[in-house]
């Protein structure tokens, strides 16, 4: 005969609950969703707690902390774009101290009613990755336990994640994560363009996306006159390059063999013309160990209302295509070129998109 046990129920009520939660927050392959995930989860488990979880930067030996997701009071939000964000000092001091000690930190701030229970958070390298703040008038072990455990889970999820976004020589991102990328940005555009009534003077405080396709100029010489192991040398001191270049916040991908991509912003042309040129001289000065000079041609496109990922990618080829064309070691953009004749308009067609927009 089956017995009813009250407290064996709640038990498992509260397994099925935690169950619900580890499947939530690895239902997602994008790092945003999976971010806001953790956050919606641990507020639904704990609900009279506040959870906020920053990315943790150190620039030049300086701590930096941007905000990723905020849940309080069934309210969730999170950041497209992380910024920034300026905590009071003992809270930051805190949150120091906890990075520092690589250890689970409560702190009470001034006469406030609420503990903060502060989490470091490391990626797969043991380094430092993001901060989980918990603000709880009630502490408990076994929430710290189960949070504890929940970021432990989040955090073996995010490696694998990354593993799979990164290009395996040279750690920049994969071509695979390109076309979202893209697509998130033509999103970006055509919704700020109908909130702003077909306006499009301003982008936001940021400025308009721009895309650069990147080929090394006769990088077969480089194999055949050095070999393989000195190419693929070129290849990651390149990606290290274009990572110090470009803002930290620029995400940089490998397009293919001897190709790469990266994504910046700026309000004109003029400034993404200088930004591309800036990056193309450093290239051409930087001596590549054993073998010297490299060059690169470089072919640049706006990110606006294009249908899809694949014409972006397209418009900049065509670019690129000019440039190798026309001397190599220079840069061109795709409309200048298209508005002075110089090259025919993309004919990528919406069929062709790999982006799936419904
Ligand atoms: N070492 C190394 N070489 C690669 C890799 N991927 C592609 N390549 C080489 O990159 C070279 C690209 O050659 P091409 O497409 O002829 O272009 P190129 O010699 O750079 O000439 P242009 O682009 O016209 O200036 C080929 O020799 C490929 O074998 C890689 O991962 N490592």
């Amino acid at each position: 005969m089956v017995t009813y046990q009250p407290g064996k129920e709640k038990r498992s009520i509260c397994m099925i609950r935690i169950v619900d939660s580890l499947a939530e927050i690895t239902r997602y392959q994008d790092r945003e969703l999976l971010e806001r995930s953790l956050v919606t989860t641990l507020s639904e488990l704990f609900i009279d707690a506040e959870f906020r979880l920053y990315r943790v930067m150190m620039t030049e030996g300086i701590l930096e902390l941007a905000l990723l997701a905020y849940a309080s009071k069934g309210a969730i939000v999170s950041e497209a774009r992380p910024r920034q964000r300026h905590l009071p000092p003992e809270l930051f001091e805190a949150i120091s101290d906890a990075i520092i000690s690589k250890v689970v930190i409560e702190r009470r701030i001034d006469e406030s009613s609420l503990i903060n229970i502060i989490y470091p958070v490391y990626n797969q390298r043991d380094e430092i990755y993001g901060v989980l703040l918990h603000a709880t008038a009630q502490p408990s072990f076994e929430t710290q336990r189960l949070t504890y455990g929940l970021l432990r889970i989040y955090s073996n999820y995010l490696a694998l994640l990354e593993d799979s976004q990164r290009d395996k020589l040279t750690n920049v991102f994969n071509r695979e994560t390109l076309d979202a990328e893209i697509t998130k940005r033509i999103i970006s555009f055509t919704q700020h363009t109908h909130q702003n009534h077909n306006s499009i003077r301003r982008r936001d405080d940021e400025g308009y996306y721009w895309l650069c396709l990147l080929d090394v100029d006769h990088f077969k010489n480089v194999n055949d006159t050095w070999g393989h192991l000195y190419g693929d040398e070129v290849l990651i001191l390149l990606a290290r390059l274009l990572e110090a270049i470009f803002r930290k916040e620029d995400p940089v991908f490998r397009y293919g063999g001897e190709e790469f991509v990266v994504i910046f912003r700026t309000f004109h042309l003029d400034d993404a013309q200088s930004v591309v040129e800036r990056a193309r001289k450093s290239i051409e000065k930087h001596s590549f160990p054993g073998v010297g000079q490299v060059t690169v041609s470089i072919g640049a496109v706006q990110i606006f209302d294009q249908d899809s990922a694949t014409n972006v990618v397209d418009q900049a080829d065509k670019a690129l295509y000019y440039a190798k064309t026309h001397g190599r070691n220079c840069s061109h953009f795709y409309a200048e070129l298209l508005a002075a004749g110089l090259i025919e308009k993309s004919q990528v067609q919406l069929y062709t998109s790999s982006v799936d927009f419904f």
